[in-house]
């Protein structure tokens, strides 16, 4: 299996992993979704001048004039239709939220008035300004502006823009339909009580989590013993009803690791087999170019599952983090290093290393934030130095 390098199958999976396209969804779908149209303000921002305090609004040129006393047309509460201020020496009592009365320009809150049968006294000697505490109409953004641009991340302020600018029905990168596949016969479901030589499978879901967890809304999960007819049967149907097939398990040297003969058999054209990592060094990837079905074999062990789907398939931020102990390597693969993370007051991240026993002690990562890449042209790597972070999803 000759090795190539993290770098070169990142770049490899970038360049083979299909386009999936777009796709339309409610606005009440809510969930982690990137953006594939820009979203236009349908008219300005805000639409009226809005009025920022409770209090009463009324005309600046007569405050201007020294006018301190103010007799109250009416009440302006939000949601009214505004009347015009017919006298431009009275005012109205306007409520947070309210459209400004055309003839007034000066909002001035209750806490520095006096009100007193009908009358409004000015009791603050702060001078007020033209439009203070009036969100000018348009002020946010003219009609027709872009507000959010095409690839942004719908987080939750994004789908209140959209709501507020009646984007019922949005256009958003597609998912692929994808299938996690855990593949072994030692495996059982979570549900039942493994005998000693078995154990419940759990990496699938790790797997899901970190799939929802980015917006993969159609992710569904199964199981295969090591068993090529079986597998070759499973992969005939799914890869019709699938754009994405994720197996865990199967992808090494044993005498039951069939998957890499079996896709071969397929038609699936391998872009991948084996990287200079570790965990995850049998990692496998290949298109199904017929099909339109793309192909990972994720090493079986837990961690090393994980760490390759979160490194070459799942969006991650760009973050580094500066190591809190040295950390020695020997081997010529990249360390993908489980952390614990530490911010500190001077912005920075600190990564403390916890590494595992191997790539099977899963239940060291319960105290870990993530992983750091240790490149693997180092062998040593001292306290301080910055490498590259990756979250959990
Ligand atoms: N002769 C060699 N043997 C192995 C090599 C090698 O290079 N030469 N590589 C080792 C490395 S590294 C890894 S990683 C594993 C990967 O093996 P497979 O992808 O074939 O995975 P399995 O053998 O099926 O399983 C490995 C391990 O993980 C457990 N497992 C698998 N699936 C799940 C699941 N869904 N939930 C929980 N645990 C799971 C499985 O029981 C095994 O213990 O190969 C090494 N061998
Ligand atoms: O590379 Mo394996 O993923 O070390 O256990
Ligand atoms: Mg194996």
């Amino acid at each position: 299996m000759p090795l190539i390098s993290v770098n070169t199958a990142a770049a490899l999976i970038r360049q083979h992993l299909p386009d999936w396209g777009t796709e339309i969804v409610s606005l009440s779908t809510l969930h982690p979704r990137i953006l594939a149209e820009p979203i236009l303000s349908d008219r300005p921002y805000p639409p009226i001048d809005r009025i920022m305090m409770d209090g009463i609004a009324l005309n600046w040129q007569h405050y201007d004039a020294g006018q301190r006393t103010f007799p109250i047309l009416g009440t302006v509460a939000a949601g009214d239709v505004p009347p015009p201020l017919s006298d431009p020496s009275a005012c109205f009592e306007v409520m947070t939220g309210a459209a400004l009365p055309q003839g007034c320009d000066l909002v001035i809150p209750y806490e520095a008035l006096e009100i007193k049968e009908g009358i409004a006294s000015i009791r603050h000697p702060e001078p007020w300004l033209p439009y203070q505490f009036v969100h000018r109409c348009g002020s946010d953004a003219p009609a027709g502006a872009v507000i959010l641009p095409a690839g942004t991340p719908l987080h939750s302020p994004a789908w209140g823009i959209l709501a507020s600018v009646g984007h019922t029905q949005v256009r958003v990168k597609r998912y692929p339909r994808t299938q996690l596949i855990a593949t072994g016969n030692e495996l059982v479901a979570p549900e039942q009580t493994p005998n000693p030589h078995q154990l419940r499978l759990s990496n699938t879901y790790a797997l899901a989590a970190a799939l929802q967890r980015q917006g993969y809304s159609q992710v569904s999960l199964t199981h295969l013993p090591d068993d090529p007819q079986r597998l070759a049967q499973h992969y005939q149907a799914a890869s019709q009803t699938h754009d994405l097939l994720i197996y865990c398990g199967g992808v090494s040297k044993g005498k039951f690791d069939y998957l890499p003969q079996l896709w071969q058999q397929q038609g699936v054209q391998q872009y991948i087999h084996g990287v200079a990592q570790r965990p995850g060094k049998p990692l496998w990837f290949g298109i199904d170019h017929q099909r339109q079905t793309a192909v990972f074999g994720l090493p079986g062990n837990p961690v090393s599952s994980l760490v390759c789907l979160h490194r070459y398939l799942l969006e991650t931020p760009v973050l580094y983090a500066r190591l809190a102990a040295p950390v020695h390597f020997e081997k010529p693969l990249a360390y993908f290093l489980p952390v614990k993370l530490e911010t500190t007051q001077n912005a920075e991240l600190v990564a403390h290393p916890r590494p595992m026993q191997n790539s099977g002690d899963f239940l060291a990562l319960a105290d870990t934030d993530g992983f750091v890449e240790l490149p693997a042209e180092q062998q040593t790597f001292a306290a301080g130095e910055c490498y590259r972070y990756i979250p959990w999803s």
